[in-house]
């Protein structure tokens, strides 16, 4: 599998050691005040696995899967819910999760969901922003790393469903998506 990926981006060390410096400032933050942390499915499995258990505080969390992409590489702009929450953010403080944010469309418009349904507050942290790929005005609170203008794959990315399971974050050879 690491024959397919041209540049490693972000290696699975600097990954583990922001997780560890997000999830002290997160604890921080949300000290006493049990937020609802909801993951964004299916990229952002790997990092709120890993940071969840960084948060040393209470915490309640939840997963949604929604999907804009498909198997294609640019965004469809429509944002399709798969599955939806179990639980209700009605007057919660909501902490969303997400492996990356480029053109934005997914995350603004489960802020948007999320307002609507009368959350106290709603918050991004996010591993990965591409600002460059941006075609909505939004904003992450909290972001990991930023990536350029590439279609990166690995820890939760994926290409055809593809090396989400990759421990790091890296740059696919373009003969993959040619062939
Ligand atoms: O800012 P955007 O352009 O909206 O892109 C970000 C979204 O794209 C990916 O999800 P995708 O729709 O590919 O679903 P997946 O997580 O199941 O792979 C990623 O996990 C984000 O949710
Ligand atoms: N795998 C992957 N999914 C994305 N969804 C939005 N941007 C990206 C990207 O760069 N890579």
């Amino acid at each position: 599998m690491r024959d397919d990926i041209q540049e490693i981006l972000i290696s699975e060390e600097e990954i583990q050691k922001k997780i560890d410096e997000l999830g002290a400032q997160l604890t921080e933050e949300y000290e006493g005040r049990f937020p609802l942390v909801i993951g964004i499915l299916k990229g952002s499995l790997p990092f709120m696995g890993d940071l969840i258990q960084k948060i040393d505080t209470h915490i309640e969390f939840d997963l949604m899967d929604v999907s804009s992409y498909g198997n294609e590489l640019v965004s469809s702009g429509e944002v399709k819910i798969v599955k939806d929450l179990n639980t209700s953010v009605e007057g919660r403080e909501v902490l969303i999760l997400e492996d990356i944010i480029d053109s934005g469309n997914t995350l603004s418009y489960l802020v948007k969901l999320f307002e609507y349904r009368k959350a106290k507050s709603v918050k991004i942290v996010t591993l990965l922003d591409k600002p460059e790929g941006r075609t909505v005005d939004l904003y992450p609170d909290i972001a990991g790393f930023v990536v350029p203008d590439e279609f990166v794959v690995g820890y939760g990315l994926d290409y055809m469903e593809r090396y989400r399971n990759l421990p790091y974050v890296g740059i696919l050879k373009p003969e993959i998506y040619q062939s």
